[in-house]
């Protein structure tokens, strides 16, 4: 296997103690032959790229992430926490109020309410009068055990959530969520809907 190009009488760098030498193999440009490099830049690259592809993993398949933005805007990242494990996947969704009359009218079908969980009051937080208006109990048929249920009104359009909330088991996203539901313009799921891990097959129109 031919050397790197420059790296040829380059001093190797292996980590023998610990029993594993890292190396880089890829293809040439515009070639498919391989080539083995242990320079010391070419070992730290290969490192901080093997870094890097895990914390992708880890950012994707296990760990809890919050994604937050308005309805116009693509969604953003605010919140990365790790779980102890990667096991199973948590996926809820978060719609947040839009505070615009115009668009979010009480005069909306109830064909449009969704089930949603009430919000835990964890710190005696006063919620909006004008936003507890919008709540309408309803019986307590797939909610978490001691949970009640409420239907809010939607607009007539169906929407994705603007924020999304995944982890793996005991990852603490039922906390993550509580904590989140307590502000008056956050309108979240109760029961978990397991869209991404279960029921994908049923398409978007199933999960708004
Ligand atoms: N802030 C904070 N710090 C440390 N630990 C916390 C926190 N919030 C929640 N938890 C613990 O997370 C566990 C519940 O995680 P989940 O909500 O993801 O559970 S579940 O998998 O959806 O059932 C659950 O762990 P167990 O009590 O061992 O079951 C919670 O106690």
């Amino acid at each position: 296997m031919p050397q790197c190009p420059g790296f040829a009488r380059t001093t190797l760098v292996k980590a023998t103690a610990a029993g594993w030498t890292t190396e880089l193999r890829g293809t040439a440009a515009g070639g498919m032959r391989l080539y083995s490099c242990r320079h010391p830049v070419v070992v730290l690259a290969t490192m901080l790229f093997t870094v890097a592809c895990m914390s992708l993993y880890a950012a994707v398949f296990s760990s809890c992430v919050v994604v937050v933005g308005p309805r116009s805007a693509p969604p953003r990242v605010l919140l990365v926490a790790s779980a102890p494990r990667p096991s199973r996947i948590f996926s809820g969704g978060i719609r947040v109020h839009n505070p615009d009359p115009d668009v979010d009218s009480d005069a909306d079908d109830a064909e449009n309410d969704i089930p949603l969980a009430a919000s835990r009051d964890f710190t005696n937080f006063e919620s909006d009068p004008a936003s507890l208006r919008r709540l309408r109990f309803s019986g307590p048929d797939d909610a978490p055990a001691g949970e009640g249920i409420v239907r809010i009104r939607q607009n007539g359009a169906k929407q994705l959530p603007q924020a999304l909330i995944i982890g793996v088991k005991k990852g603490g996203t039922r906390a993550l969520l509580e904590f989140i539901r307590i502000h008056p313009d956050v309108r979240a799921l109760g029961p978990e809907p397991h869209f991404f891990d279960r029921h994908y097959d049923r398409g978007l129109d199933w999960y708004r």
